[in-house]
């Protein structure tokens, strides 16, 4: 059976376990449930904190996690990211009351509050400045006003809780995140069991940014047509009973299905139909 660690609160859990359930796994009905089995598919699921997913996995007694990339930087633990999923996207930054500073050289001698110590303490090291860190659990933009830091490194999505506390951000992002697959440095790449689990989450990512684009054009018109939707590999092309008629299909990425809908009709295709893909393997 595969061993993998799912998060159980937070930001990843919900849509860690939606994107599980995509792919056709059993996923827990109620929170206070700590290991799932879902024995048709071969698997178990352990709910864990997040932040303790790449320990776990790193260890070698589960096989593979979902996590963020900050909190596997952060944990240092011995397990790589081997696909990145697309949801929980932040930026993790530096932040602070307007006028205190301008870039990460002006920290020397202040203290920075962050919840992800193992980030900070390396990136300030690597850039060769002396400041000192303050480990605090949450709610960390709070800090300043209260008077324990004069600097915060914390994740970024929308802005809204450090324009909240008043604080603009400084210098470059430290890291972009996002939700990640993990597994223990050096494990075996070809394991049977993973590669069918990465191949399901690798489906469902495709089947949320893609849709099938059906169309009919006339022959003279195909190339043109093609070039607007060449599908993954090439579009399947049927005649139709009218001759001189031609019937596509393509896969195109969501975002650009209206637009590239509008260039088709424009072109003289017709019965242009998108439809959503519910799974699939490339
Ligand atoms: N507002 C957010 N938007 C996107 N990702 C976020 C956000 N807040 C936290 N994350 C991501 O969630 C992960 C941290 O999860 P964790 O459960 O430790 O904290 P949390 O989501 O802030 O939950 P809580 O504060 O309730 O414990 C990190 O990968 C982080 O980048
Ligand atoms: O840029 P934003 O869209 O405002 O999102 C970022 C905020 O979201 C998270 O906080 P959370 O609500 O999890 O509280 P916490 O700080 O206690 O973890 C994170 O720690 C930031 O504070
Ligand atoms: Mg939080």
């Amino acid at each position: 059976m595969l061993r993998i660690a799912v998060p159980n609160k937070g930001s990843l859990s919900g849509a860690a376990s939606a994107m599980l359930h995509e792919a056709g796994y059993q996923q827990r009905k109620e929170s206070k449930e700590l290991v799932l089995v879902d024995p048709e598919n071969e698997v178990e699921f352990f709910y864990l904190r997040p932040r303790d997913i790449a320990i776990y996995v790193s260890s070698g007694r589960l096989d593979i996690g979902i996590t963020g990339r900050d909190l596997l930087l952060d944990s240092g633990a011995g397990a790589e990211e081997i696909l990145p999923l697309g949801f929980a996207r932040s930026t993790f930054r530096f932040a602070a009351k307007p006028g205190t500073a301008t870039s990460v050289a002006d920290f020397g001698g202040l203290t920075i509050a962050t919840s992800y110590e193992g980030i900070v303490v390396k990136y300030l090291a690597d850039k060769g400045v002396d400041a000192s860190v303050v480990h605090l659990d949450g709610a960390v933009e709070t800090a300043i006003e209260l008077g324990v830091a004069q600097i915060i490194a914390d994740v970024v999505e929308t802005g809204t809780s450090m324009r909240n506390a008043g604080l603009e951000v400084v210098d470059e992002p430290i890291m972009k995140s996002e939700a990640i697959v993990v597994r223990r440095n050096g494990a075996d790449a070809d394991e049977p069991k993973v590669q069918q689990f990465l191949r399901r989450l690798q489906g469902v990512l495709v089947a949320r940014t893609y849709v099938m684009m059906d169309y009919d054009c006339r022959a003279e018109h195909l190339e043109r047509a093609v070039a607007l939707t060449p599908g993954l590999e090439s579009p399947t092309i049927s005649p139709l009973h009218n001759e001189g008629w031609v019937a596509v299909r393509a896969m195109v990425p969501s975002r650009e299905a209206q637009r590239i809908m509008d260039d088709l009709y424009e072109l003289g295709a017709r019965a242009i139909l998108t439809t959503a893909i519910h799974a699939c393997r490339l």
